[in-house]
């Protein structure tokens, strides 16, 4: 019998995807298939030699303010501490300025994923206008150009990739995410299952981790967002750090962060939102 055969379907290894085309099947999309293969494609990105990926160095693609590759020890988000990752800002979606050359398919593969975070993105960003009593295309209306041109709009997609951390190098004074909280309106944070995100909750001065749920992402308010609701959402701290378990520090971690900002010409003043009512009734 047929429900006897162990078959793919049986096994929940095909993706099935409504094609109405819901919000959550945009979900679902980007957590089963397209984040998985874009660390492949980050993989062999990582493994070309040195000498090719610094021809796509950050600021180096023309009009460029973001978009690149940062190698690891370049950033320090903490202001101190060298970060041992491999870092590729997106922000220009054209083939000439990405790897798609040295990896056939990494441009299409990447506009894909980037249609289905916009799509969360302008969703969220309903939702969030929605909560604070604004008309719901309050912020869409000043997020027009996420991902489709960087002289008007920031908006980023980062891969991210930590290698193994020796143990020679375990105590080292370096941390594979140095502590800051993100400057956009939000992020989407998908990562995989090997850990070491920390957060530091409002209020609190206490770094905890966040934990792996299979399929979802992490939403992180970022400091515009806390700027124009004048603080009710909140722009979390957060870090990575290299685990103290020795078989999890020598495995690497990938991840993929979309910072959604608004439009470089967007205004930013709490005084458009009715915060006050909100903070009288919210003890958020
Ligand atoms: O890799 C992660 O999980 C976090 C990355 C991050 O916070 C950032 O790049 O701003
Ligand atoms: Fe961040």
């Amino acid at each position: 019998m047929e429900s006897e055969i162990k078959t793919l379907l049986s096994r929940n290894a095909v993706p099935i995807i409504d094609l109405e085309n819901s919000i959550e099947d945009v979900a679902k999309n980007l957590e089963r298939l397209y984040l998985k293969k874009a660390w492949k494609y980050f993989d062999g990105f990582v493994e070309l030699t040195d000498e090719v990926k610094l021809t796509f160095e950050r600021s180096k693609a023309p009009d460029a303010e973001n978009h690149g590759y940062v190698s690891p020890g370049m950033e320090r988000f903490d202001g101190r501490t060298p970060e041992l990752r491999h870092a590729y800002n997106i922000c220009k979606l054209q083939d000439q300025f990405l790897p798609e050359h040295h990896l056939p398919g990494f441009s299409r593969h990447i506009n894909s994923l980037v249609d289905d975070f916009n799509e969360l993105g302008r969703f969220i960003l309903k939702a969030l206008a929605i909560s604070l009593s604004a008309p719901p295309s309050f912020f869409t209306d000043k997020h027009s150009y996420m991902l489709s041109d960087d002289r008007f709009n920031l908006t980023t997609l980062r891969m991210l990739f930590y290698p193994p951390v020796e143990d020679q190098d375990h105590g080292r004074s370096f941390i594979r995410c140095g502590a800051h909280a993100d400057y956009c309106s939000f992020t989407l944070l998908a990562q995989d299952s090997e850990g070491g995100l920390e957060v530091k909750l409002r209020g609190s001065d206490k770094w905890e981790r966040v934990g792996h749920l299979p399929g979802a992402l992490f939403i992180n308010c970022g400091e515009t967002m806390a700027i124009w609701t004048d603080q009710f959402y909140h722009a979390l701290q957060h870090r990575v750090v290299v685990p103290d378990q020795v078989d999890v520090r020598h495995r690497g971690r990938h991840s993929i962060a979309y910072f959604c900002h608004p439009d470089n010409s967007a205004l930013i003043d709490p005084n458009d939102l009715d915060i006050t009512t909100k903070q009288t009734t919210s003890d958020v």
